[in-house]
């Protein structure tokens, strides 16, 4: 299979495929480019338009400033830490040229529930995804231990906020491979109406 086919976009869809963060190498996209992956990604269904969402951009030149903070809230966490675990968080934060936090950023005082809130926020991190893939780029969603960190989400937001997602973006360094998918009948049934 050709993974991320641009020929069409239902052929972009049906192809789609993540890459490891830890291959993602340069070129990622300018400025501009991410500029406009981002008004993709804020182009969500989004109940009451309330954008229950922020994307916060961590530049190359800000990786090191990552790596410290996270190296540090894992310490902070897991005083008994050894050299590797403090390595995975370090690698973690200087994977790919491009680096987006997603953040969801609900309105608490809104009516609609948070649920759905949060649904638009997974929604919004796709879209991203599929902006990238779409521009000939490969992403990867990541969340694992510093999106759970309070210490973490603090470098990007506030208390009412999560951590998403850390969305990697930039060109994959060695071939996609496919991995399992579900089989389509054990997902979708059909609602005959019969109780
Ligand atoms: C909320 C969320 C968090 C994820 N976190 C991780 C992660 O920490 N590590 C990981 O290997 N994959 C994680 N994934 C899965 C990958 O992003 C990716 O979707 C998966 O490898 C499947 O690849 P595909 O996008 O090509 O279908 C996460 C996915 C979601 C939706």
């Amino acid at each position: 299979m050709t993974f991320n086919d641009r020929t069409t976009p239902l052929s972009l869809l049906a192809t789609r495929r993540s890459a490891k963060a830890r291959d993602l190498v340069a070129p990622g996209p300018d400025e501009a480019e991410l500029r406009q992956m981002l008004e993709i990604a804020t182009r969500t269904p989004d109940h009451g338009k309330l954008a229950p969402w922020r994307f916060v951009v961590v530049p190359q030149d800000a990786r090191d400033a990552l790596a410290a903070a996270l190296v540090e809230a894992y310490r902070a966490e897991k005083p008994g830490a050894g050299r590797m675990e403090l390595d995975t968080m370090d690698q973690f934060s200087r994977y790919a040229p491009t680096l987006v936090v997603v953040l969801a950023s609900p309105k608490l005082a809104s009516k609609i529930p948070l649920w759905e809130q949060e649904l638009s926020v997974g929604a919004a991190t796709m879209n991203l995804e599929h902006a990238a893939h779409a521009m000939g780029y490969a992403a990867c969603w990541l969340t694992g231990w510093a999106a759970f960190s309070d210490a973490v989400r603090d470098l990007f937001g506030a208390a009412s906020e999560r951590i998403a997602g850390f969305v990697f973006i930039g060109t994959p360094s060695r071939e996609l491979e496919e991995r399992p998918r579900p089989d389509l009948d054990r997902v979708v049934s059909t609602w005959t109406g019969a109780v």
